[in-house]
Protein backbone atom coordinates (compact mmCIF):
# COMPACT_ATOMS: atom_id res chain seq x y z
CA UNK A 1 0.00 0.00 0.00
CA UNK A 2 1.56 3.46 -0.89
CA UNK A 3 2.41 5.57 2.07
CA UNK A 4 0.45 8.64 2.79
CA UNK A 5 1.72 11.34 3.99
CA UNK A 6 0.01 13.53 7.26
CA UNK A 7 -0.75 16.74 7.35
CA UNK A 8 1.74 18.72 9.43
CA UNK A 9 0.57 18.00 13.07
CA UNK A 10 3.15 18.85 15.95
CA UNK A 11 5.10 15.90 17.44
CA UNK A 12 4.66 16.66 21.09
CA UNK A 13 0.71 17.00 20.57
CA UNK A 14 -2.29 15.16 19.91
CA UNK A 15 -5.94 14.80 20.11
CA UNK A 16 -8.52 11.86 19.94
CA UNK A 17 -11.92 11.99 20.15
CA UNK A 18 -14.11 9.04 21.05
CA UNK A 19 -18.29 8.64 21.31
CA UNK A 20 -19.66 7.31 24.53
CA UNK A 21 -21.58 4.28 23.59
CA UNK A 22 -23.70 2.34 26.24
CA UNK A 23 -21.10 -0.11 26.78
CA UNK A 24 -18.72 2.00 28.80
CA UNK A 25 -22.05 2.81 31.30
CA UNK A 26 -22.01 2.04 34.94
CA UNK A 27 -24.82 1.75 37.29
CA UNK A 28 -26.23 5.10 37.42
CA UNK A 29 -26.07 5.46 33.63
CA UNK A 30 -22.90 7.62 33.28
CA UNK A 31 -19.72 6.75 31.55
CA UNK A 32 -17.45 4.67 33.84
CA UNK A 33 -14.30 6.43 35.37
CA UNK A 34 -12.28 2.88 34.67
CA UNK A 35 -12.69 3.31 31.15
CA UNK A 36 -12.02 7.11 31.36
CA UNK A 37 -8.85 6.33 33.13
CA UNK A 38 -7.75 3.44 30.39
CA UNK A 39 -8.38 6.11 27.57
CA UNK A 40 -6.01 8.47 28.96
CA UNK A 41 -3.58 6.03 29.39
CA UNK A 42 -4.10 4.77 25.61
CA UNK A 43 -3.70 8.87 24.71
CA UNK A 44 -0.40 9.30 27.16
CA UNK A 45 0.78 6.38 25.74
CA UNK A 46 0.35 7.57 21.92
CA UNK A 47 1.67 11.01 22.59
CA UNK A 48 4.62 9.64 24.45
CA UNK A 49 5.77 7.70 22.21
CA UNK A 50 4.78 9.70 19.33
CA UNK A 51 7.31 11.97 21.13
CA UNK A 52 9.94 9.72 21.87
CA UNK A 53 9.47 7.23 19.05
CA UNK A 54 9.78 4.25 20.85
CA UNK A 55 8.00 2.00 23.30
CA UNK A 56 7.43 4.06 26.72
CA UNK A 57 5.71 2.90 29.99
CA UNK A 58 3.40 4.70 32.86
CA UNK A 59 5.92 5.49 35.46
CA UNK A 60 2.83 7.88 37.39
CA UNK A 61 -0.59 9.71 37.24
CA UNK A 62 -0.83 13.13 38.47
CA UNK A 63 -3.99 13.31 40.24
CA UNK A 64 -6.99 12.58 38.37
CA UNK A 65 -10.71 14.01 39.53
CA UNK A 66 -13.79 13.82 37.88
CA UNK A 67 -15.23 17.03 38.19
CA UNK A 68 -18.34 15.97 37.16
CA UNK A 69 -19.64 12.78 35.41
CA UNK A 70 -19.15 11.89 31.44
CA UNK A 71 -22.82 11.11 29.94
CA UNK A 72 -23.67 8.19 27.39
CA UNK A 73 -23.99 9.97 24.43
CA UNK A 74 -21.64 12.56 24.61
CA UNK A 75 -18.39 12.93 22.65
CA UNK A 76 -15.16 13.02 24.88
CA UNK A 77 -11.90 15.05 23.03
CA UNK A 78 -8.80 14.36 24.43
CA UNK A 79 -6.36 16.70 23.67
CA UNK A 80 -2.93 15.96 25.23
CA UNK A 81 0.85 17.51 24.42
CA UNK A 82 4.27 16.54 26.34
CA UNK A 83 4.46 19.20 29.07
CA UNK A 84 8.55 18.30 30.08
CA UNK A 85 11.22 16.18 29.37
CA UNK A 86 13.73 14.94 31.22
CA UNK A 87 16.30 12.45 30.07
CA UNK A 88 13.94 9.21 29.87
CA UNK A 89 11.15 10.68 30.95
CA UNK A 90 8.28 13.13 29.89
CA UNK A 91 5.20 14.57 31.41
CA UNK A 92 2.07 14.80 29.21
CA UNK A 93 -0.97 16.52 29.38
CA UNK A 94 -4.10 15.46 29.00
CA UNK A 95 -7.09 17.77 28.68
CA UNK A 96 -10.44 16.64 28.50
CA UNK A 97 -13.81 17.79 27.34
CA UNK A 98 -16.68 16.41 26.64
CA UNK A 99 -19.71 17.92 24.09
CA UNK A 100 -23.65 16.71 24.01
CA UNK A 101 -23.55 16.55 20.10
CA UNK A 102 -27.43 18.15 20.12
CA UNK A 103 -27.38 21.01 22.80
CA UNK A 104 -23.67 21.28 21.44
CA UNK A 105 -22.20 22.87 25.37
CA UNK A 106 -18.98 21.44 25.80
CA UNK A 107 -17.63 20.84 29.41
CA UNK A 108 -14.09 20.29 30.72
CA UNK A 109 -14.48 17.21 32.89
CA UNK A 110 -10.77 16.31 33.55
CA UNK A 111 -6.93 17.61 33.49
CA UNK A 112 -4.61 15.06 34.40
CA UNK A 113 -0.87 14.52 34.09
CA UNK A 114 0.91 11.19 33.36
CA UNK A 115 4.48 10.59 33.40
CA UNK A 116 5.75 8.21 31.19
CA UNK A 117 9.77 6.50 30.54
CA UNK A 118 10.56 5.58 27.10
CA UNK A 119 12.00 2.16 27.23
CA UNK A 120 15.26 0.50 24.57
CA UNK A 121 14.51 -2.86 23.36
CA UNK A 122 15.95 -4.96 26.48
CA UNK A 123 13.44 -2.62 28.25
CA UNK A 124 16.05 0.11 29.86
CA UNK A 125 15.14 3.49 30.14
CA UNK A 126 16.68 5.22 26.84
CA UNK A 127 16.87 8.88 26.31
CA UNK A 128 14.61 10.64 24.63
CA UNK A 129 14.44 14.25 22.41
CA UNK A 130 14.99 17.78 23.81
CA UNK A 131 12.09 19.59 24.35
CA UNK A 132 12.49 23.54 24.16
CA UNK A 133 9.55 25.05 25.29
CA UNK A 134 8.88 28.32 22.67
CA UNK A 135 6.02 29.75 23.16
CA UNK A 136 4.57 31.58 26.50
CA UNK A 137 1.98 28.53 26.78
CA UNK A 138 4.84 25.86 26.24
CA UNK A 139 6.85 27.45 28.74
CA UNK A 140 4.02 27.74 31.10
CA UNK A 141 3.75 24.36 31.10
CA UNK A 142 7.39 23.52 31.40
CA UNK A 143 7.45 25.53 34.30
CA UNK A 144 3.79 23.75 36.04
CA UNK A 145 5.12 20.61 35.35
CA UNK A 146 8.35 21.21 37.02
CA UNK A 147 6.63 22.39 40.17
CA UNK A 148 4.41 19.13 40.17
CA UNK A 149 8.23 17.13 39.35
CA UNK A 150 9.24 18.76 42.27
CA UNK A 151 6.25 18.50 44.55
CA UNK A 152 5.91 14.42 43.95
CA UNK A 153 9.70 14.50 44.78
CA UNK A 154 9.12 15.96 48.00
CA UNK A 155 6.07 13.93 49.23
CA UNK A 156 7.67 10.83 48.36
CA UNK A 157 10.41 12.36 50.19
CA UNK A 158 8.37 12.75 53.33
CA UNK A 159 6.54 9.61 52.99
CA UNK A 160 9.74 7.55 53.15
CA UNK A 161 10.85 9.18 56.14
CA UNK A 162 7.69 8.47 57.71
CA UNK A 163 7.27 4.98 57.08
CA UNK A 164 10.96 4.23 58.47
CA UNK A 165 11.11 2.39 61.37
C1 LIG B 1 7.17 3.34 18.62
C2 LIG B 1 6.78 2.35 19.65
C3 LIG B 1 6.30 0.98 19.10
C4 LIG B 1 5.79 0.05 20.16
C5 LIG B 1 4.80 -0.95 19.64
C6 LIG B 1 4.12 -1.65 20.78
C7 LIG B 1 2.70 -1.14 20.93
C8 LIG B 1 2.12 -1.61 22.22
C9 LIG B 1 0.94 -0.77 22.58
C10 LIG B 1 0.69 -0.82 24.03
C11 LIG B 1 -0.06 0.38 24.48
C12 LIG B 1 -0.19 0.50 25.92
C13 LIG B 1 1.13 0.47 26.59
C14 LIG B 1 0.93 0.83 27.98
C15 LIG B 1 2.18 0.51 28.72
C16 LIG B 1 1.91 0.06 30.04
O1 LIG B 1 0.88 -0.69 30.27
S1 LIG B 1 2.87 0.37 31.25
C17 LIG B 1 2.27 -0.59 32.59
C18 LIG B 1 2.46 0.09 33.87
N1 LIG B 1 3.81 0.56 34.02
C19 LIG B 1 4.84 -0.26 34.26
O2 LIG B 1 4.74 -1.47 34.30
C20 LIG B 1 6.16 0.41 34.52
C21 LIG B 1 6.86 -0.28 35.67
N2 LIG B 1 8.03 0.51 36.07
C22 LIG B 1 9.22 0.29 35.55
O3 LIG B 1 9.44 -0.62 34.75
C23 LIG B 1 10.34 1.18 36.03
O4 LIG B 1 9.93 1.89 37.18
C24 LIG B 1 10.77 2.23 34.95
C25 LIG B 1 9.58 3.07 34.47
C26 LIG B 1 11.39 1.50 33.74
C27 LIG B 1 11.79 3.20 35.54
O5 LIG B 1 12.80 2.38 36.08
P1 LIG B 1 13.96 3.01 37.00
O6 LIG B 1 14.83 1.91 37.41
O7 LIG B 1 13.35 3.89 38.04
O8 LIG B 1 14.72 3.87 35.91
P2 LIG B 1 15.55 5.21 36.13
O9 LIG B 1 16.54 5.24 34.99
O10 LIG B 1 16.06 5.32 37.53
O11 LIG B 1 14.44 6.36 35.93
C28 LIG B 1 13.86 6.54 34.67
C29 LIG B 1 13.14 7.86 34.71
O12 LIG B 1 12.04 7.76 35.61
C30 LIG B 1 12.13 8.81 36.60
N3 LIG B 1 11.66 8.26 37.87
C31 LIG B 1 11.94 7.05 38.38
N4 LIG B 1 11.31 6.90 39.57
C32 LIG B 1 10.62 8.05 39.78
C33 LIG B 1 9.75 8.48 40.81
N5 LIG B 1 9.48 7.72 41.85
N6 LIG B 1 9.17 9.70 40.68
C34 LIG B 1 9.43 10.48 39.61
N7 LIG B 1 10.26 10.12 38.59
C35 LIG B 1 10.84 8.91 38.68
C36 LIG B 1 13.59 9.17 36.67
O13 LIG B 1 13.77 10.49 37.16
C37 LIG B 1 13.99 9.02 35.22
O14 LIG B 1 13.58 10.16 34.50
P3 LIG B 1 14.67 11.12 33.77
O15 LIG B 1 15.35 11.87 34.85
O16 LIG B 1 15.60 10.20 33.00
O17 LIG B 1 13.87 11.95 32.84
Amino acid sequence: MPEVSQPEAPRHALSMTVLMTPQYANFSGNVHGGHILKMLDEVAYACASKYARQYVVTLSVDRVVFREPIHVGELVTFDAGINYVGRTSMEVGIRVTTENVATQSIRHTNTCYFTMVALDADRRPIAVPPFEPVSEVEKRRWNDALRRRRITQDVEQALDQSTTP
